[in-house]
């Protein structure tokens, strides 16, 4: 049954409040357990930092682990949460958003780890990591995620030379595709960077989470799993004539990828990225990663052009030639990479136009922005507990900056858009089909169209 989007009710937030709920285990047991890894990276790193910079690099990594210990301790005993001191450029407006969930909260309450909602509380620890960090130069740039991140690229080697060659094929004579082929292979593409978003870290609480064996003969048996599968709108949004007065075979000027994870999955987009421009589906991509290392396994800047340069030096024919193709897009600026600092903020994605403008305002030269991964269709729909019925369009509750689509592999209990009936006969057959990244959505929603 529909939900009228005028009398809709906003649901509370997801919280670890809900004992035994999934918030609650992540807050309880993978939260620290991320913690204490993070903490045995930075001690396995002691000699590094001391041959870099002497003592001084030893005594940052004694102090950054006493802060971290103090963060688990203050995850596990349920502490307020508290203000940031590093002074970066998005302080003041954590401290703010702390301000303002206090006030949601009320006096009698502090806003503490199990007690406030998990999006919230989650990207904070991510924040508070980066803090610890930061606070101990010399080693204020070191990126504690980074060896896991190069670790999940090297494993999935085999599935991304298989995906380098299949866009070989498919790039080597794409003037002579008709449009039903062009549509196959973009079906594919778009499916195996959707599927490639099993390969985070985060939810494996940085276990090894690699692809392994072909991305793209997997795509038949993993068909039944897409619950919500809105291809078919994004490709006419793609292929409908939405600047008419520019003649020539490129439908869309502008594609922007919100990304996700760094390792198969940035691999996976940014052969589909590679496929768009390729096929004059769209002239120019405009990527958006991570400003600081965010939820383990997300893409940083550095991430972004190590993956290129990685994909070039490769002793592979079809992926050293990918690496090139994609080097050359940057350079000509047919590719390019954006950070900003709300990416990595705890904001639901309808505040964005009031707290980010400037954001907002360049993700509207979009003709289509494609969300890429979990986190972000939480932000999209606010992390909170909406029926499973109700529009994708009433959960963004007005973000809508162009056309714009979520890929998405569930790995949190949030979901909308679903038919009358289909939770209830998921639940029957896989209880935990929220949350173990078997299902996906592929889920599109445009502003200009009613809904
Ligand atoms: O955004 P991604 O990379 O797809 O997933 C991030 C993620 O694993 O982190 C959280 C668990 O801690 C989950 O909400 C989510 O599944
Ligand atoms: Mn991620």
């Amino acid at each position: 049954m529909a939900v009228d989007q005028t009398v809709a009710v906003v649901p509370p937030s997801l919280s670890a409040r809900v004992v035994g709920s999934f918030a609650y285990l992540t807050i309880k047991d993978r939260l620290p357990t991320i913690l204490t890894k993070v903490v045995d990276t930075i001690h396995r790193n002691k000699n590094k930092f001391f041959e870099e910079y002497g003592e001084e690099g030893i005594q940052a990594e004694k102090k950054a682990i006493s802060l971290l210990s103090k963060l688990r301790n203050e995850v596990q005993t349920d502490k307020p949460v508290i203000e940031l001191t590093d002074g970066l450029q998005d302080t003041k407006s954590w401290n703010q958003y702390l301000q303002r969930q206090q006030s949601l909260h009320g006096d009698q309450e502090s806003v503490s780890w199990f007690k406030s909602p998990w999006l919230y509380v989650e990207c904070y620890m991510y924040r508070r990591i980066h803090e610890a960090i930061l606070l101990n130069p010399p080693i204020s740039d070191y990126d504690v995620f980074n060896e896991g991140k190069t670790q999940s690229f090297f494993e999935s080697q085999q599935a991304v030379m298989i995906l380098c060659t299949y866009l070989e094929g498919v790039t080597k004579n794409i003037e002579e595709l008709s449009q039903p082929q062009l549509f196959e292979h973009f079906n594919k593409l778009l499916q195996v960077s959707l599927w490639g978003n099993k390969c985070d870290l985060s939810i494996s609480a940085g276990q090894e989470n690699s692809q392994k064996g072909s991305p793209i003969e997997a795509l038949n048996s993993l068909q039944p799993f897409i619950l919500v599968n809105d291809s078919d709108i994004m490709w006419s949004t793609l292929t409908s004539d939405q600047r008419p007065e520019q003649s020539g075979k490129t439908y869309a000027e502008r594609v922007d990828i919100v990304l996700d994870n760094a390792g198969f999955e940035l691999v996976t987009d940014l052969v589909f990225a590679d496929f768009l421009v390729s096929s004059g589906l769209a002239r120019q991509i405009h990527f958006h990663g991570k400003c600081i290392p965010w939820f383990i396994s997300d893409v940083t800047a550095n991430d972004f052009q190590w993956t290129i340069r990685q994909a070039m030096a490769a002793n592979h024919k079809w992926m050293s030639k990918c690496g090139a193709q994609w080097q050359s897009y940057v350079k000509k600026g047919v590719w390019i990479y954006h950070d900003h600092p709300f990416w990595t903020q705890p904001h639901e994605f309808c505040d964005m136009a009031a707290d980010a403008p400037d954001l907002y305002a360049t993700l509207q030269k979009a003709d289509l922005v494609l969300f890429k991964g979990d986190l972000n269709y939480r932000k999209l729909t606010g992390d909170r507990e909406w029926d499973h019925t109700v529009s994708f369009s009433t959960a963004l509750r007005g973000f809508g900056p162009a056309p714009l689509c979520s890929l998405r592999t569930l790995k949190a209990n949030v979901q909308v858009g679903l038919q009358p009936g289909q939770a209830e006969k998921l639940t029957s057959q896989d209880p935990s089909w929220m949350t173990n990244g078997k299902y996906a959505v592929i889920q599109y929603y445009n502003p200009k169209s009613e809904d």
